[in-house]
């Protein structure tokens, strides 16, 4: 009997300290998912805090751009103002006209020539109404003017500059920047010499539009020049100008 209640004891102790053990680790289980609970609410948080500052950054980059926009747009408007303010309206009115631009650039180049009598130039435009060629008489690239003469009379034509001189229709067609000048017209301060007509039919050049027709009474320049000019279908205009003085203003001051 006495062994038997000994068993029994020994048994309720047992099963008495496995419900301490239970129990034990139940507390340890319920610790554990506090403090995984804990963990996920501080990882909630950090993750919140982190979509606030985000969103916080986006606000000020979407206040800075939208500052800029301001910015610039108040910009245009100030621009826009001054020019109005200064013209009148949002552009000049008094603008130099294509034809008048490009027999003043001619005219310009012309001032270049050392020809001590006549000064000649030349501005060659394409269908896009761009400057592609210019020129003006001068001797030969590269030949020294103190070696050739400018005289118009001497005991010869290979004593003359005629024999010499490059015209400016010449050096204009010379320089060009593209490869043809098929449909280009060309301007000119001087009714073309035939041997400048010679190059402008040969070029392609459609049309020529001169300043000065000052020696059409000269025989040979009246004849042979106009009549290749026209059996070549070129068309040939005297310049009317729309502004008979262009003036130009170099005075820097700053
Ligand atoms: N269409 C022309 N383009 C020219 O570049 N010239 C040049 C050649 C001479 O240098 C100068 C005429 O000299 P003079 O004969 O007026 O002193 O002008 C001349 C003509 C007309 O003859």
């Amino acid at each position: 009997m006495a062994s038997r209640a000994t068993t029994t004891a020994s048994r309720a102790t047992t099963t008495a300290s496995r419900a301490t053990t239970t129990a034990s680790q139940a507390t340890t289980t319920e610790s554990r998912a506090s403090t995984t609970a804990s963990r996920a609410t501080t990882t909630a948080s950090r993750a919140s805090t982190t979509g606030s500052r985000a969103t916080t950054m986006a606000n000020r980059t979407s206040t800075t751009a939208s500052r800029a926009t301001t910015t610039a747009s108040r910009a245009t408007t100030t621009a826009k103002e001054e020019t109005q303010h200064l013209c009148g309206d949002t552009w000049r009115a008094d603008f130099l006209v294509h034809e008048d631009y490009w027999m003043t650039v001619a005219a310009l180049a012309a001032k270049r020539s050392k020809d001590p009598r006549t000064q000649v130039g030349a501005c060659i435009v394409n269908q896009e109404n761009v400057i592609i060629g210019i020129g003006y008489n001068r001797m030969p690239k590269g030949c020294d003017d103190d070696h050739l003469p400018w005289n118009r009379h001497g005991e010869g034509r290979w004593d003359t500059k005629y024999a010499y001189v490059c015209s400016a229709v010449a050096v204009a067609i010379m320089n060009k920047k593209c490869s043809d000048l098929k449909g280009c017209t060309i301007y000119v301060t001087l009714f073309p010499c035939t041997e400048s007509a010679k190059l402008i039919i040969e070029a392609g050049i459609k049309k020529v539009v001169y300043l000065s027709d000052q020696y059409h009474d000269m025989e040979m320049m009246a004849a042979s020049p106009r009549f290749l000019l026209a059996v070549a279908e070129i068309e040939c205009i005297q310049f009317k100008p729309t502004e008979p003085t262009i003036t130009t203003d170099l005075t820097v001051n700053n």
